[in-house]
């Protein structure tokens, strides 16, 4: 399938809708309900402790480290299920991805806060390519600096949306809560540790 430019100002993005068939992705999200060790992370927010409003998985290789909200994480194992994804990604899209954080969304009040993916070890222009299973869920960008500037997307069942570019740096996004009766829904976003 062909990947969809979307335009927005001062941001790179690509979506496939389909990247994984359906059968593909209701196998995939199957198989990573019970291999990812899901855990509840804590986040810091205006300088307190929080659960955060999901469940998450750092994965990667041994080397990947990956420092998030202050604290060093070290990876889990790459469960089996995801060897196929991680090859064809990385052999489609020419990264070579060392690690991917998992997030599991039970409900529609599980959800993710405005963020930029903009760590130091990511690199400049980081390159990161979400992989959507489960159900459809609202993600939304909003520039950091230029008032008006802002997009959404609806993140269906077996879909990938590339950042890439200057994506992190101007923009901040996030996945908002909704009240609406949602199923459940697993994200993954692989990404280069140690990308200058
Ligand atoms: O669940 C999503 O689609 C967004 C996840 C995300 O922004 C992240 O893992 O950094
Ligand atoms: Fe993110």
């Amino acid at each position: 399938m062909p990947w969809t430019r979307l335009p927005l100002e001062d941001a790179e993005l690509a979506y496939d809708p389909h990247w994984l068939d359906g059968e593909a992705a209701d196998a995939l999200y199957a198989a990573l309900l019970p291999q990812v060790p899901w855990e509840v992370h804590r986040i810091r927010l205006f300088g307190r402790e929080h659960d955060s409003p999901r469940l998450s998985s750092w994965i990667g290789d041994v080397d990947a480290h990956y420092r998030y909200s202050g604290a060093d994480f070290q990876p889990h194992p790459w469960p089996q299920a995801l060897q196929p994804v991680r090859q064809r990604l990385a052999e489609e899209l020419g990264a070579p991805f060392n690690s991917v954080l998992a997030n599991r969304y039970r409900d529609g009040r599980d959800a993710m806060g405005w963020h930029s993916d903009d760590e130091p070890e990511l690199g400049r222009a980081p390159l990161i390519a979400s992989l959507s299973l489960g159900a459809t869920r609202r993600f939304t960008f909003k520039h950091r600096r230029r008032e008006g500037l802002k997009g959404e997307l609806a993140l269906g069942h077996g879909s990938v949306l590339l950042m890439s570019g200057p994506t992190q740096a101007n923009y901040r996004h996030a996945l908002p809560r909704t009240a609406k009766p949602v199923g459940e829904r697993i994200n993954l976003t692989f990404r280069v540790i140690g990308a200058r």
